[in-house]
């Protein structure tokens, strides 16, 4: 499949209405992941970073964001009739896994101070947990940082064009799955991407949509 092709489709699944994403019966929110808006002070990044009080965020109000997630059993990944059921439904042909542990990966350090830096990708991001533990920091339509826990079983769909980082969390390891459609990009855009069209795509299909929908609440 070629990039004019993707982009297309990605662009497709951006525009379809967070509506049509809800009332997709794959689709099950009920299934509680943790996420919390986070504090940002100078402690840890691998410390959960709660507010005081805590303040939760709902699977709803990452849905409106364009953050999907799954529940699956991560013990039968290798033959997981829903996995396939999404991965076909989605168009996700490549995939492979990333076991994040000095021993494995090459630059270790530069590669978890990379993922650390805020920045976008010109199409979905799409990990799914094996084993082990991570923070998915995502930014809200406020500019504020969401902060996703990752854990075992969670599949978890960033839109393209959200301003987002990862980082383990004090467990300091984390085994994924890789998912992408077609022939994988991995490339980081750092923030600033304003004029990004992945950026201004993800703005027009989901920031500005919330913003005019809360001025008539
Ligand atoms: C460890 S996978 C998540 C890090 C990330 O945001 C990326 O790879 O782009
Ligand atoms: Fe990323
Ligand atoms: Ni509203």
């Amino acid at each position: 499949m070629d990039q004019t092709r993707i982009h297309f489709y990605t662009t497709q699944i951006i525009s379809s209405s967070i509506t049509k994403i809800a009332n997709n019966p794959e689709y099950n929110p009920s299934m509680a992941i943790e996420a919390w808006f986070m504090e940002e002070n100078d402690e840890d990044k691998r410390l959960p970073h709660h507010c005081n009080p805590k303040e939760f965020v709902s699977p709803d109000h990452l849905a409106d964001i364009g953050v999907l997630y799954w529940d699956l059993n991560p013990k039968v990944y290798e033959n997981d009739v829903k996995l396939q059921k999404i991965r076909q439904d989605r168009g996700y042909n490549y995939m492979d896994i990333l076991d994040l542990c000095p021993e494995k990966v090459e630059n270790y350090e530069q590669k978890l101070r990379n993922f650390y830096t805020e920045h976008i990708h010109a199409d979905e991001e799409i990990r799914y947990c094996l084993e082990g533990n991570g923070y998915f920091d995502v930014r809200d339509k406020d500019d504020r940082w969401i902060r996703i826990w990752i854990k075992p079983g969670d599949l978890i769909i960033l839109p393209a064009g959200i301003y987002h980082r990862f980082t383990l969390d004090t467990t300091n390891y984390i085994k994924l799955m890789r998912l992408f459609l077609g022939e994988p990009v991995w490339t980081a855009h750092n923030r600033p991407q304003d004029n990004h069209p992945s950026r201004r795509d993800y703005i027009k299909n989901f920031t500005d949509k919330n913003l005019g929908c809360s001025a008539g609440d």
